[in-house]
């Protein structure tokens, strides 16, 4: 039950959590025999609805709401005596773009909430020192500036939505600031918008529209194109793209899928394929982007790619506006290798009026809409209401995106093995070849620390980081990262092996093994079959010490070239000699062999990083038989 403090402090990181392993049925029942002990007493009850909202169910007794977490067995309250109010001690909330009724009645019944809508830059900044927490949408910018104005009273911003690209979260950890999301509520808002604009685009609905209201009866100019057997290439099959896949199955479409990291048994169990990037865009009809913007996913569709789509395929992005290449749509539009756009949002939101890509006869667009249904954002508004109030009580956050504050002696101890963490899993995960999903990761630290003496969280942490981030729009800290692994179907299993080494050192090597899939380089791959890295920490420095089966001494530092060759004479001055000529400067090199005259392999460390046709220049040398590029 609530308790009657009324603190609510500085947002405790370490505490500890509860996980939630009750099944629905089992939580739903709980959250019944919660309502039972905690109202049956005294109240006679006249209505009650039960919804569930992530892992967390609302329940509204005689239309009051309650809200309940299976995971913590009690009311989800925060620490806050609504007597203190009194006191002026509830903390105060600004609620800057509209949020969802029963968030914000959640947020009132624990805190003081002020809703300001279309605030400039200059009045955020002026009224933010009041208030323990800021509640945003994608329009308000959350900057260092807005942090700085706070003056240390800000504990915790919350983005009621998925993207947190507008708010500046390295100032955010600066000031020690916490930032949560709601990264589930909208999945289905999303995904349903996507059908909204394949369907409406497939029959010219909008353009049909516009059409009769301007007094035309345009019958044969508005034929559309049948949905049915068609072909659809989902890009990024996470969880919009699951949802959006399952519904256009239900169109009866033919259904496959490109994403490099998405677990294949996800996808078969709903009947798709994972294909490649190419076999993607080269097979479909429909082409519907639910990737993140990274730098990997920067302008992805661009004319080359666009160059190898099948003649008049039709697009649909409700992902975000940056993974194409706007002015190269309108160019594959105008030549009709692209027959139809539908999209809802833009590198620049909003994008100018006279947008060529707004305006173009062959495009339907909507203002970012993806998430605007009165479900989502209810379903948004009291998930971001829970996280807040959590955070602002102290609780664990599982939707946190941002670093957050380690205790400075625990961080001094661990800090190069963090790093280490960090770029082994960086590493590993560039090993692994496109297509094949991971699944299942075994860290093994080798140590000579017992165990109760060596707390692995923020290693395994930073490993999950290293995997996760390069290939997804997460945000991995020690807060949300066996969350983001779980709910990325990504297994991550630990093993510590005593060796004698130095006590001092917390751990003397860390082995990162990726199980079950291909490797781009294929000597990555150990005896058992799994891509295998070994790192140690030498005079403070990470190095990589293994990589499959053959020893090597590089510090992780810039990026990596694996190259995998005969052992012979000259190695190293011809591979130096192609990057010197391109002014690539050689931080290192080591080569570790198996036995002498047979395989070796050679690690080189550059500071720049090659051309194209550079690699392949080291790629032609006859000795060398693989090589792969890394950036660390
Ligand atoms: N229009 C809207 O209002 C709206 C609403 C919700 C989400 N979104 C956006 O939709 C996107 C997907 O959201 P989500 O909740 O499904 O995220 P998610 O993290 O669940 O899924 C993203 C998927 O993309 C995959 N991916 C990463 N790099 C890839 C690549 N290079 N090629 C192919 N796939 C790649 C990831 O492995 C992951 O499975 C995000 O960009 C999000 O911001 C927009
Ligand atoms: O990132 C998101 O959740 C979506 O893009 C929706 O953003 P919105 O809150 O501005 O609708």
């Amino acid at each position: 039950m609530a308790s009657s403090s009324a603190s609510f402090a500085k947002p405790a990181f370490f505490s500890s959590t509860s996980s939630s392993s009750s099944s629905q049925t089992n939580s739903k029942f709980s959250a019944l025999s919660f309502l039972y002990s905690t109202t049956a007493s005294s109240i006679p009850i006249t209505s009650i609805k039960l919804s569930r909202h992530s892992r967390r169910f609302t329940i509204h007794v005689n239309n009051v709401l309650k809200t309940f977490d299976p995971s913590q067995s009690s009311v989800l309250t925060p620490n806050v005596d609504p007597e203190s109010s009194a006191l002026g001690l509830k903390p105060t909330i600004l609620v800057s773009e509209k949020l969802g009724d029963s968030g914000l009645q959640v947020l009132r019944e624990f805190g003081h909430v002020e809703c300001a809508y279309n605030l400039s830059p200059e009045e955020l900044c002026s009224k933010i020192a009041s208030f323990d927490a800021l509640i945003v949408r994608s329009g308000t910018k959350v900057t260092r500036q807005v942090f700085e104005a706070a003056k240390g009273k800000l504990k915790v911003v919350g983005r009621a939505g998925v993207g947190i690209d507008n708010v500046d979260l390295q100032a955010a950890t600066e000031f020690g600031c916490l930032v949560v999301n709601a990264p589930t509520a909208n999945t289905i808002a999303a995904a349903e918008h996507g059908i909204a604009l394949l369907t409406a685009m497939a029959r010219n609905v909008a353009q049909a529209d516009a059409s009769m209201k301007a007094g035309k009866w345009e019958r044969s100019k508005y034929v559309g194109v049948s949905v049915v057997g068609k072909t659809i290439a989902i890009m990024g099959f996470g969880k919009v793209g699951s949802e959006v896949a399952r519904r256009a199955k239900g169109l009866g479409m033919n259904v496959i899928a490109h994403d490099p990291y998405a677990p294949a048994d996800r996808a078969r169990a709903i009947g798709v394929d994972l294909v490649s990037f190419e076999q993607a865009i080269s097979t479909a009809d429909f082409i519907s982007l639910h990737m993140p913007l990274t730098p990997t996913t920067n302008k992805i569709f661009n004319d080359h790619t666009f160059s190898n789509m099948k003649k008049g395929v039709r697009i649909i992005n409700v992902a975000r506006g940056g993974v194409i290449d706007e002015d190269a749509l309108v160019r594959a539009l105008d030549s009709g290798i692209v027959a139809q756009a539908a999209l809802d949002v833009f590198t620049e939101e909003p994008p100018s009026p006279d947008s060529k890509l707004v305006q173009h006869a062959n495009v339907t667009v909507t203002p970012h809409l993806g998430a605007s249904t009165k479900e989502a954002q209810e379903g948004v508004a009291i998930e971001i209401a829970e996280a807040v109030l959590g955070a602002l009580n102290g609780e664990l956050s599982a939707t946190a995106v941002n670093a957050p504050m380690v205790a400075p002696e625990v961080m001094s101890e661990l800090a190069p093995f963090v790093e280490l963490a960090e770029k082994l899993g960086r590493l590993a995960v560039q090993l692994v070849s496109g297509g094949s999903g991971i699944q299942s990761v075994k860290v093994v630290y080798r140590t000579a620390r017992g165990p109760d003496d060596l707390d692995t969280r923020l290693l395994r942490a930073m490993i999950t980081k290293g995997i996760i981030e390069p290939i997804s729009d997460s945000i991995i800290n020690l807060v949300n990262a066996d969350f983001t692994a779980k709910q990325k179907g990504l297994r991550i299993s630990e093993e510590r092996v005593v060796v004698s080494s130095s006590p001092e050192l917390p751990v003397h090597s860390i082995q990162v093994l990726i199980s079950n899939v291909g490797s781009k380089f294929a000597s990555a791959v150990s005896e058992n079959g799994d891509i295998s890295i070994e790192g140690k920490v030498k005079y403070g420095v990470p190095h990589l010490i293994k990589v499959g089966s053959f020893d090597v001494d590089v510090s992780l530092e810039g990026n990596l070239i694996l190259c995998r060759q005969v052992d012979q004479p000259g190695m190293i001055g011809q591979v130096g000699h192609i990057l010197g000529d391109q002014n690539v400067n050689v931080s290192f090199m080591s080569v570790g062999r198996t036995s002498r005259g047979r395989k070796a392999i050679m690690a080189i460390g550059v500071d720049e990083e090659p051309n194209t046709e550079t690699l392949n220049e080291i790629g032609s040398v006859p000795a060398i038989e693989e090589f792969v590029f890394l950036n660390l």
